[in-house]
């Protein structure tokens, strides 16, 4: 299904990294400054995939009723300085990510990841959980005109790890990393352990779902098996 695959690109939250609890650590310190009610991790796990804002625009919208321009002001101020503090305190890389990234980077494969989070946090938390040098190319969301699911992010990560869309696959946790990847033409792998907000269509929208990042290695491998069978 997968053959010739040379660069692997990843989705980062929810599918390398369950990046919830600080986020909603953020958000919930966002809204006590606020005197507004804390909405708790679950509810923040339902928001997380479209970058930061919209999770900021939901938790006042949900909370406040409103959404005026001024709220949502003084509120990503304190949600950014907040989050910017404690990106990797509870933030941990999934099962099987750091052995699956070890195996395919050893194999010469070329790993980006592209995400809709900011480079002002995407960096310095990949550096603190030690899987920046993994990785190429990291493109994130400030750093194209349009975000997953466009296919902008995508083609920008393929070109960054000296690839070609025939020859890359996608690995990610929601409906916008399938949007994206099939609109720049690249295969792709769901996981369900993320932020998928239990899309039923997600589940049937990938090539293939697989439980965990440590099939990885052996599925890209056998796919090389079969073309040289
Ligand atoms: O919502 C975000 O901030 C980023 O989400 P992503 O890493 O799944 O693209
Ligand atoms: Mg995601």
């Amino acid at each position: 299904m997968f053959s010739d695959v040379r660069v692997v690109l990843f989705d980062l939250d929810g599918t390398l990294v369950d990046t919830a609890p600080d986020l909603a650590a953020a958000t919930d310190h966002m809204l006590e400054s606020l005197s507004l009610p804390p909405v708790g991790e679950a509810r923040v796990r339902t928001w997380i995939g479209h970058g930061v804002n919209h999770l900021i625009k939901r938790a006042l919208a949900a909370t406040s009723g409103s959404e005026q321009e001024e709220l949502f002001e003084s509120g990503s101020r304190l949600f950014l300085d907040y989050y910017a503090g404690h990106l990797a305190d509870r933030t941990s890389p999934y099962p099987g990510v750091v052995e699956a990234l070890d195996e395919l980077v050893g194999r010469g494969l070329h790993l980006g990841v592209v995400t809709n989070k900011p480079a002002r946090f995407t960096e310095p938390l990949l550096e603190s959980l030690g899987l920046r040098d993994a990785f190429q190319a990291v493109v994130t969301g400030d750093a194209v005109t349009e975000q997953k699911p466009a296919p902008e992010p995508m083609l920008k990560a393929v070109r960054l790890c000296g690839g070609i869309p025939q020859q890359a696959i996608m690995v990610g946790d929601s409906m916008t990393d399938v949007e994206a990847a099939r609109r720049a033409g690249l295969g792709v792998i769901g996981v369900p352990y993320g932020y998928n907000h239990g899309d039923k269509l997600f589940w049937t929208a990938p090539d293939l779902m697989i439980q965990s990042l440590a099939e990885l290695p052996a599925l890209l491998e056998s796919n090389k098996a079969d073309e040289c069978g």
